[in-house]
């Protein structure tokens, strides 16, 4: 194969057009240059620099899947490392990574999983109790609260009322920073109360401090780790040489798990409820199915999430960093470049499913879709290890809440996607008018 010499071809508007652009309207932006340039063009996104954009499903499927001596994904998510900590999954590659998630794999299997499923729904139902009916309300806040909740409980294992108020609190506070300290590192330093590194400090500070009171109690608690939660299950692995894992290991994985775990899901939800809205035949036969069904866990549930994920998957790029000089899909690419490899843009794909822009639920159920290019959670090595925690949570929230409550559209007008840091949100946050049934 010929490799060209620079980097793809790519729009030119300037960069601050052009990242302006990818955050209030990422996928309409990313369609017209890929209309344009192709499947794999160069953006140029403030503060990153040149991001080579990746809609191949085989060149994604190789960067994805690769052993991460080229690729690497901890290179990519080094900004976010103040908040999660070294030794965040988030921050490894390679054999590293694969030591380290074997570790934290068990908590996350199945029946480990199935075990938080009567929590979860009854969380839901006491969150959603609280809802205003009768008027518009956004649900990505409230979704927010249930996630938090479920965090808090099923992961954390936190019983502590103060502890538990505590975080209500910061998490929120925690996750979402003022954007000019994630863009600009000389501002997190601590310059004093009113700085803004210093009041991040501050909210970092506390959620530490609660998360180690909460793991001080598990060391002392005399009858041992025996929890149903995941804390639990990770205080009681051992590594190969039969060392349990460190204080400040077990905070960052619990950060980590709190940073990608807790939004992404609630955003997902939100998602779901903005597509059931506007598509009342869908709402009818989930609502008909969820009654009628004598299983647990009705198809039709998971066509429904499956679909929202295909049309709208919260994580809609996966970011690599190149750490040496290399060639993606024909171009020269030097180390050092950022690589996205747009999973919306292959749930979107006319080439992948039919009619990609249609939100149809059943193509799940007919087999019309193809496992290898439905990537929600991504793959490879650095697959989402809380996919099937997630799967768990929407399976028990989503159908409770339309058990219980009629919802219907605060406005006809579709909401467009927009990027809140990484994630894809709906603009209006999932504005919707409910009353109890
Ligand atoms: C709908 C909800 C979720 C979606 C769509 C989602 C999506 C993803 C994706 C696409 C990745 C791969 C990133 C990459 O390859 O760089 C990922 C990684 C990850 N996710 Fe999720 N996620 C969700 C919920 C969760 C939950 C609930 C947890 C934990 C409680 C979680 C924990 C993780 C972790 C720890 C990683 C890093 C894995 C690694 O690097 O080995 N996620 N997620």
């Amino acid at each position: 194969m010929m490799v060209a010499t620079g980097l793809p071809p790519g729009p030119a508007l300037p960069a601050m057009a052009q990242t302006i652009l990818s955050v209030t309207n990422p996928l309409s932006f990313a369609d017209r240059c890929r209309a344009k340039y192709g499947d794999v063009f160069t953006m140029r996104v403030f503060p990153v620099g040149q991001v080579v954009c990746v809609s191949d499903i085989g060149i994604i499927r190789d960067i994805v899947t690769s052993d991460g001596s080229v690729f690497r994904a901890g290179e990519a998510n080094s900004v976010i490392e103040f908040v999660v900590g070294r030794n965040s999954l988030l921050m490894l590659d390679g054999g590293e990574h694969i030591r380290r998630r074997r570790v934290l794999l068990p908590p996350f299997r199945g029946a480990s999983v199935r075990g938080h499923q009567r929590s979860v729904g009854q969380i839901a139902a006491d969150c959603a109790r609280w809802w205003p009916v009768g008027r518009p309300i956004r649900l990505l806040p409230r979704m927010q609260e249930i996630t938090l909740e479920i965090m808090m409980r099923s992961v954390f294992g936190i019983t502590d009322l103060a502890r538990l108020a505590g975080l209500r609190t910061l998490v929120p506070q925690l996750l979402h920073m003022n954007p000019a300290i994630m863009l600009f590192p000389p501002l997190r330093r601590d310059l004093g109360p009113r700085s803004p590194g210093g009041r991040y400090a501050r909210v970092k500070r506390a959620v530490d401090g609660i998360i180690h009171q909460e793991i001080d109690r598990r060391r002392r608690d005399t009858a041992g780790t025996t929890g149903e939660d995941v804390l639990s299950g990770l205080m009681d692995v051992r590594d190969e040489h039969g060392a349990p894992l460190s204080d400040e290991e077990l905070r960052d994985h619990l950060v980590t798990l709190l940073a990608v775990g807790h939004e992404t899901t609630a955003t997902s939800m939100s998602w779901i409820f903005e597509r059931l809205v506007r598509h009342p035949r869908v709402l009818a036969r989930l609502r008909t199915e969820i009654a009628e069904s004598t299983t647990d866990e009705p198809e039709y549930v998971d066509a429904v999430i499956n679909e929202t994920l295909r049309l709208r998957p919260v994580v809609s790029d996966i970011a690599r960093v190149a750490t040496t000089d290399t060639r993606v899909g024909g171009y020269h690419v030097p180390r050092g470049t950022m690589i996205a490899l747009s999973i919306s843009a292959i749930h979107r794909s006319p080439d992948q499913f039919s009619a990609p822009e249609a939100f149809r639920p059943e193509r799940f159920l007919d087999g019309e879709t193809a496992h290898e290019v439905f990537l929600p959670f991504g793959g490879g090595p650095h697959r989402c290890l809380g996919a099937s925690f997630a799967m768990m949570v929407m399976r028990r929230v989503v159908p409770r809440i339309v058990a219980e409550l009629d919802i219907r559209a605060a406005r006809p007008e579709p909401e467009s996607a927009r990027l809140t840091g990484p994630v894809l949100t709906p603009s209006r946050g999932a504005e919707v008018v409910v009353s109890r049934r």
